[in-house]
């Protein structure tokens, strides 16, 4: 069967799928996989058609060290177990800079291009880029797409996506981009199906991951959100510190006298829930764990997502609904419900019960804001774009053919 297979590497892991393509056209969810916990405890998990279970594998932090790693690793697993006639390969690339507004079939010159952007998001487009390098050079062939973070916020407005600093620098890219945009892509698409009374509306979906953002949703597009011109800004994250005052990083510069590649590996691998806690980047341990700094951490994280509710309600004047999804939002009950406390201000009344059962609609009858779970589904999206693209691609070859 024909088949796409879709890589996104995130900060903390690589998730995996691979879509056949039906006599119709339409995708097949073949293989859904992820391999968590690198560097940790790396754990190979993977489904089949219809969620069936295929494999649960722990490995030695040492044979999953980084994301280079798992990709290989996945690689060889996808190989052994699956057959398929490959046609295409979609790839997360979370930086397309000011070049990319939409998904692009990925040559040499292209790679080049999106190399520049390495320093932008250098936890992410490194390991992004790996992969489309190795196959690029071993099969030439074979349509690569890369499909951007960036892209679906590229329609925002002059005021949001400017930082106040002299325009040339706007010209020359230093703009407020915005990340996670496939899976708010996703959820705006499937509010569309699950929630259709919502999905026209004035919606906040929240994206807490390992990495986290927030985006304002206006009749599905987006319209605002809390990352910027790197993958830093907004939320706390895992590791990396969200907001923070530039001052602070001009400080450990001049006074501190910290190299620049000190200060980057403090922001993006030190800070955040690890930095706060001391502890763990990951909600689950914090979770568990009773000392106070791991509270701290979470009442932070917690506090946080309530201050850019305020700020993006003011940007979409007013709120209909508020969507949790990705790692954190789609499974700790106690995080949203916390959160939802936040949100009280605005309307939110919870469903404990609907809360823990994780259902769609988790708020309260009276609730005069939705509160919704949507899972995300980026490598879906993905796929679709890639897809399309390779479609598009084979009719402009048969045209010039004719
Ligand atoms: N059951 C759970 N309870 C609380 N947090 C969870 C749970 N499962 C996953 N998470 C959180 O989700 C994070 C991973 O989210 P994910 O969206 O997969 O991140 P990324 O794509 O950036 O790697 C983990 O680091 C962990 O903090
Ligand atoms: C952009 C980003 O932070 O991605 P992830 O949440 O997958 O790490
Ligand atoms: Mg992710």
């Amino acid at each position: 069967m024909d088949a796409i297979l879709v890589l996104n590497a995130g900060s903390s892991s690589l998730k995996f799928q691979v879509f056949g393509i039906s006599g119709t056209g339409d995708l097949q969810r073949l293989v859904k996989g992820q391999i968590d916990g690198v560097g940790t405890s790396p754990r190979l998990r993977a489904t089949g058609p219809d969620e069936k279970p295929l494999l649960d594998r722990n490995y030695l932090p040492d044979d999953v060290s980084d994301l280079k790693a798992a990709t290989r690793v996945a690689g060889d697993w996808l190989r052994e177990t699956t057959d398929v006639n490959l046609v295409a390969v979609g790839h997360r690339v979370v930086h397309g800079g000011p070049d990319y507004a939409r998904p692009v079939r990925v040559d040499k010159a292209v790679l080049k291009r999106l190399e520049r952007y390495v320093p932008l998001a250098p936890l992410h487009q490194p390991n992004n880029l790996a992969p489309i390098r190795t196959l690029l050079e071993r099969r030439p062939e074979l349509p690569q797409v890369a499909c951007f973070d960036t892209a679906f916020h590229r329609g925002q407005s002059a005021v949001a996506d400017h930082y106040a600093i002299p325009e040339r620098f706007y010209a020359q890219g230093v703009r407020r981009y915005g990340f996670h945009g496939l899976s708010y892509e996703y959820v705006a698409e499937r509010l569309r199906t699950v929630a259709p009374d919502l999905a026209g509306g004035r919606v906040i979906v929240a994206h807490l991951g390992s990495g986290a953002s927030m985006c304002a949703l206006s009749d599905g597009r987006s319209i605002e959100s809390t990352l910027g011109f790197t993958a830093l800004d907004g939320l706390p994250m895992g590791t990396r510190c969200g907001q923070i005052d530039p001052g602070v990083v001009l400080y450990l510069i001049a006074e501190k006298r910290m190299t620049v590649e000190t200060v980057q590996d403090l922001l993006y691998r030190q800070s955040g829930l690890k930095g706060l806690s001391g502890i763990s980047n990951d909600v689950r341990e914090l979770q568990e764990n009773t000392d106070p700094r791991a509270r701290f951490a979470i009442d932070y994280f917690v506090y946080r997502v309530g201050l850019y509710a305020g700020t993006l309600a003011a940007a979409l004047g007013g709120l209909d609904a508020f969507v949790f999804t990705a790692g954190i939002g789609e499974n700790s009950a106690l995080v949203r419900a916390r959160i939802a406390e936040k949100l009280a201000w605005l309307g939110a009344t919870l469903d404990p019960a609907a809360n823990m059962a994780r259902k769609l609609l988790i708020s309260s009858k009276e609730s005069r804001l939705a509160l919704l779970v949507v899972p995300t589904d980026e490598e879906l999206m993905i796929a679709l774009h890639t897809l399309e693209l390779v479609k598009g691609d084979k009719k402009h070859n048969t045209a010039g053919q004719r």
